[in-house]
C-alpha cells in the first residue's frame, strides 16, 4: 500500500530551522513553495521508520522480537536505515524506541558471541563497532525513548543518543552490566559511559555491571527524564520539537566538538579493537560463561 504523501515545508523555515517550531507553534501549515518531504513509511523486516505528525522528525522503532537482542540483521538495519534518514535533508530528529513490550533493547545477540567461529565474531563486532560510531557522530537529534529494560548493548544504544527518556516503571532497569556476564565492557563502551555519567559513577557501575531502576538511572544522569510508560515516546518527540529549535549547524557543530574525540579513540584502531574481542570471547573460560548466563536465561521460564 502506498503510504506516500507530501508535505510541503517553507524554504525560509529550511533555511532558519528554529523558525519551523514558533510557524507550527503559530499554526501555520499553508503549503507554500518549497521543498517536499515525504511523509513515507520506510523501513526493514526488524527496524521500522516512520515520518512523525512533526515535520524533520521520524520514529525509528526496533522490532526485533522477542526481546530487541541486536543480532547481525538487527545491527546491519539499524545503519542502513539511519543512512537513509541522514541522507534525506528533510529529517532533522530520530526517536528510537522498541516494538517488545517491557523492552528497550536486551543488548547484543549472545547466540553472536557464543559457540560460533573467529570469522563470524569478526564480522559480527565490526557491526557493533558500525552501529556505535553512526549512532554516536549521527548529525540527526537522537533522543531515546526507553520503554522497557535496556541492559548492556541495549544500554549503550541509548548511551549514544542525545537525551534520553525512560518509562517509570521500577521493573524495567538500565545499565551496563557486562561484568555479571562475566565479560569486559570495551573502552569505547566505558568512555560513552564516563562521557554521560562521570568517571566515578562510571567506575562503579562497570565493575558492579550495575542494572539502575528508574529513579536510580535518572539521579546518576543515565537518563534525563522519566515519565509514565504510555507517555514515553509522546515526551521524546516533544523534546526533539525543543532541540529543533536550535539552529542545526551550531548544534551539529557542537556534538561533533563534543564526541568526536570518543569516536577517535575507536577509529583509530578498529582493527585491534576486533582483535581483541574475537580472541577474548574466543577463549574457553569466556564461552563457558556466556553459556551459563543463556542457559540461566533460558531456564527462567522453566
Ligand atoms: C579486555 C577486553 C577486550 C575485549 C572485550 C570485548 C568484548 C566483551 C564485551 C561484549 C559486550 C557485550 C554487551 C552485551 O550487550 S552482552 C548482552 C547482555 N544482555 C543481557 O544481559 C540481557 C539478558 N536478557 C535479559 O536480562 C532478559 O532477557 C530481559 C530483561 C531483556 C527480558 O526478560 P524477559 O523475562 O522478558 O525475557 P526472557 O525470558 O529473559 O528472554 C526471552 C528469550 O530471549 C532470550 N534472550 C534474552 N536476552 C538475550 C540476548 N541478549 N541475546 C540472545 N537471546 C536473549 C532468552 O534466552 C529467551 O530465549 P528463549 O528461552 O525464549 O529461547
Amino acid at each position: 500500500m502506498a503510504l506516500t504523501a507530501v508535505v510541503r515545508i517553507p524554504t525560509r523555515a529550511l533555511l532558519r530551522p528554529w523558525a519551523r517550531l514558533r510557524d507550527s507553534a503559530l499554526g501555520w501549515m499553508e503549503p507554500v513553495g518549497g521543498v517536499e518531504v515525504s511523509t513515507q513509511r520506510f523501513g526493514s523486516q526488524r527496524v521500522l521508520v516512520e515520518p512523525a505528525s512533526a515535520a524533520g522528525v521520524a520514529v525509528m522503532t526496533f522490532k526485533n522480537p522477542p526481546v530487541n537482542s541486536l543480532s547481525l540483521e538487527l545491527l546491519t538495519e539499524l545503519v542502513i536505515n539511519l543512512e537513509k534518514l541522514e541522507n534525506d535533508k528533510t529529517f532533522r530528529g530520530v526517536v528510537l524506541t522498541s516494538d517488545c513490550p517491557g523492552i528497550f533493547s536486551a543488548g547484543l545477540d549472545l547466540t553472536e558471541i557464543c559457540g560460533r567461529n573467529p570469522a563470524h565474531y569478526a564480522e559480527y563486532w565490526k557491526a557493533v563497532q558500525e552501529m556505535w560510531l553512526r549512532l554516536y557522530l549521527s548529525n540527526l537529534m537522537l533522543v531515546a525513548a526507553i520503554n522497557g529494560a535496556c541492559p548492556a548493548g541495549g544500554c549503550l544504544m541509548s548511551l549514544t543518543c542525545d537525551y534520553r527518556v525512560m518509562a517509570d516503571n521500577p521493573k524495567y532497569a538500565i545499565g551496563l552490566n557486562e561484568t555479571l556476564l562475566g565479560i569486559v565492557a570495551p573502552f569505547w563502551f566505558k568512555d560513552t559511559l564516563v562521557n554521560t555519567i562521570g568517571h566515578r559513577a562510571s567506575e562503579r557501575a562497570l565493575q558492579l555491571g550495575l542494572l539502575f531502576p528508574p529513579t536510580e538511572a535518572l539521579q546518576v544522569g543515565m537518563v534525563d527524564r522519566l515519565v509514565p510508560e504510555d507517555q514515553v515516546q509522546s515526551t521524546a518527540l516533544s523534546v526533539l520539537a525543543q532541540w529543533m529549535a536550535i539552529p542545526d549547524h551550531a548544534r551539529q557543530l557542537t556534538k561533533n566538538m563534543m564526541r568526536k574525540p570518543t569516536a577517535d579513540g575507536l577509529l583509530k584502531k578498529r582493527d585491534e579493537d576486533i582483535q581483541n574481542f574475537v580472541s577474548f570471547i574466543s577463549r574457553d573460560s569466556i564461552q563457558k560463561s556466556l553459556q551459563m548466563y543463556l542457559a540461566k536465561l533460558r531456564q527462567k521460564k522453566g
